[in-house]
C-alpha cells in the first residue's frame, strides 16, 4: 500500500489542479495499483460529502471525463479530519502505509506546523524499501530569513532528499523543452553566450487578473507570487551550463551556479506596476503592491557576461502570453539595404503558453530588384497532438510517486533565488499605473539598454 495524503484536500488548489491531475493518471494508467488518496482536512466532512467535493472538482476543471475512471479515481480515496493536534498525528501514523507522500496544499503558515507533527509522529522516518515524502506548495517562505527559518524547521525531520519542492512551471512540457531545445541541436549550443545573444526577453504576461484571491495576493504582490520562483526557474533554463548527466543534483548544481552569478540588483533594476482598479478588488487594502514587476539583471559568468535579461511578470495584461525571447547580434557588416525596421535582426522564440510553439525570426532577401533584407518567421507547434502529454501537475504528482526530484526545487535554488530578489522586494517602491488590458506600465521601457526595445505581447 502507498499512501498520497494530501492536506488541504478541500482546498482551492486540491480542486482546481491536483483532483483533475490525479485523474489524468489514473485516466492513463500510471497510479500503482495499491495507491490511496487520503484527503485531509479540519472539516468535519463525511465520506460522501468528501466524494462529492471532488466529483465536483473533476466535473468543473477536468475535460471528457470517463464515468469508469472517475469511479475506480473514487475508489481509492478517503477523507480524514484532523485538528493537527499531536495526537491527530500519532493516529495518522497508526493508519499509514509504510510509503507514504504527505502532499502539503496548504496555506503556507500551517506548513512548518504540519511538516513537524509529521516528523514528531515518525511519518518521516523511512523504513527498509519504503518512503517518506514531502511535497510542499509555493511560496518556501516570504523573504530569506523566513525561508531559512522554515528549511531549519523541516529539516529537524526531514532529510533535504525526502522534500519536493513544487513550482509548477517545471511540470510544464514546454518549460522542460528549454532543456533539450538547447542540448538536444549542436548546432544551437555554439551560439548560445554573451559573444552571439545581444539580450534576452523573458514574459509571463496574464490577462486575468487577481481573481478573487485579493487578501492573498495583496500581501503578497509579483514579485514574491511569479518573480521570485516560476520567472527565475525560467531564467536558470535558459542560462544554465549543460549538467553532465539529467539527474535530478546535476540540473539543480547548474541551475544553482546561475543564479549566484547573478550581478546583485538594486532599485534602479526594477519597474512596479499596479492595473488601474486593483484598489476596488474584494480583499485589497489600499496598497502599493505590485501586480506587474518587470526586471533587468545579468549575470556575470563567462557565458554571460554583459548580455542583458529582461523579465516581465504582470496580471490583467492584454494577453495570456509566456515566452523567452534570445536575440542575437546583428552582423558585424550591414551588406543589405533593410525597408523594415529592424536590420539584421534574429530572434529565437519558445512560446511557452498559450500556443506551445517555437519560432525562429530571420532575415531573408526581399523579392525583386533590391538587394534588401526582411523578416521571416519559421514556426512550428511544439504538440505532436498526443494524447498522453500530461498536466504540469500531474507530471509533477507522478515524479513525486517515482521519486524523482530532477523537476523539484532544491533548498539552495530557493535560497538563491531569494537573495537575489530580497532588494527588490522593497514594498517603498512606488508603482506605476497601467491599464486593464495593456502591456503594462511606460516606465517598463527605461529598464532596456540602448536599442533594446520589448517585443510586443
Ligand atoms: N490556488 C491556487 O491556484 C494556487 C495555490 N498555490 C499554493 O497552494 C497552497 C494551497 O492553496 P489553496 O488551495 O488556494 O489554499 P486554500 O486557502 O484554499 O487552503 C487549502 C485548505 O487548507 C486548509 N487550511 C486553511 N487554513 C489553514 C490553516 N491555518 N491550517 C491548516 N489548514 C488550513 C483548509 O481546509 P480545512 O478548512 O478543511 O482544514 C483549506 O481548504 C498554498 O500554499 C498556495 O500558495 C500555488 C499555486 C496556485
Ligand atoms: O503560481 C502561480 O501561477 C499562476 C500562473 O500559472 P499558469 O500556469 O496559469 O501560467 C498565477 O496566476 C498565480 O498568481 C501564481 O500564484
Amino acid at each position: 500500500m502507498i499512501d498520497l495524503v494530501i492536506f488541504g484536500a478541500t482546498g482551492d488548489l486540491a480542486a482546481r489542479k491536483l483532483f483533475p491531475a490525479i485523474y489524468e493518471l489514473e485516466a492513463a494508467g500510471y497510479l500503482p495499483e495499491e495507491l490511496r488518496i487520503v484527503g485531509v482536512g479540519r472539516k468535519p466532512w463525511s465520506e460522501h460529502e468528501f466524494d462529492k467535493s471532488v466529483r465536483e472538482a473533476l466535473a468543473e476543471f477536468q475535460k471528457n471525463l470517463e464515468a469508469d475512471v472517475v469511479e475506480r479515481f473514487i475508489r481509492r480515496t478517503t477523507y480524514r479530519q484532523m485538528d493537527f493536534s499531536p495526537e491527530s498525528f500519532e493516529a495518522l501514523a497508526k493508519d499509514s502505509a509504510p510509503s507514504s507522500i504527505f502532499y502539503l496544499s496548504l496555506p503556507p503558515d500551517a506548513f512548518p506546523v504540519v511538516g513537524t507533527g509529521l516528523g514528531e509522529a515518525g511519518l518521516a522516518r523511512e523504513k527498509g524499501n519504503h518512503f517518506r515524502r514531502l511535497v510542499i506548495e509555493k511560496p518556501f517562505g516570504h523573504d530569506l530569513q523566513s525561508a531559512l527559518e522554515l528549511q531549519a524547521t523541516l529539516t529537524k525531520h526531514w532529510d533535504e532528499s525526502q522534500i519536493l519542492r513544487i513550482d509548477h512551471f517545471l511540470g510544464k512540457e514546454t518549460v522542460q523543452n528549454i532543456l533539450v531545445f538547447r542540448f538536444a541541436n549542436s548546432w544551437l549550443e555554439p551560439l548560445w553566450n554573451a559573444q552571439h545573444i545581444a539580450q534576452v526577453q523573458i514574459t509571463a504576461a496574464e490577462s486575468i487578473g487577481i481573481e478573487g484571491r485579493g487578501a492573498f495576493y495583496d500581501k503578497v504582490g509579483a514579485v514574491r507570487d511569479m518573480m521570485q520562483n516560476h520567472m527565475m526557474q525560467l531564467l536558470t533554463l535558459s542560462a544554465l551550463e549543460p549538467p553532465p548527466r539529467l539527474e535530478a543534483d546535476l540540473l539543480r548544481n547548474e541551475k544553482n551556479k546561475v543564479l549566484r552569478s547573478a550581478r546583485p540588483l538594486s532599485s534602479g533594476d526594477i519597474v512596479r506596476g499596479q492595473y488601474t482598479g486593483y484598489l476596488e478588488e474584494a480583499g485589497v487594502k489600499s496598497s502599493n503592491t505590485e501586480t506587474f514587476a518587470a526586471l533587468r539583471l545579468y549575470l556575470d559568468n563567462w557565458r554571460w557576461k554583459g548580455v542583458p535579461f529582461y523579465l516581465r511578470t504582470g496580471k490583467s495584461m492584454s494577453k495570456k502570453r509566456t515566452t523567452i525571447a534570445v536575440q542575437f547580434r546583428e552582423p558585424p557588416t550591414q551588406l543589405f539595404t533593410d525597408t523594415h525596421c529592424d536590420p539584421g535582426s534574429s530572434w529565437v522564440v519558445l512560446e511557452l503558453q498559450p500556443n506551445e510553439s517555437l519560432h525562429l525570426e530571420m532575415q531573408v532577401k526581399t523579392p525583386g530588384l533590391q538587394f534588401g533584407s526582411r523578416p521571416v518567421v519559421l514556426s512550428t507547434p511544439y504538440s505532436n497532438g498526443d494524447a498522453h502529454e500530461l498536466s504540469a501537475y500531474a507530471t509533477l504528482i507522478l515524479d513525486a510517486l517515482e521519486g524523482d526530484a530532477s523537476l523539484f526545487i532544491r533548498f539552495d535554488e530557493v535560497e538563491w533565488a531569494w537573495r537575489l530578489i530580497e532588494p527588490v522586494l522593497g514594498a517603498n517602491q512606488p508603482v506605476e499605473l497601467y491599464s486593464v488590458g495593456s502591456d503594462g506600465p511606460a516606465g517598463q521601457h527605461y529598464l532596456m539598454e540602448d536599442l533594446h526595445r520589448w517585443r510586443s505581447l
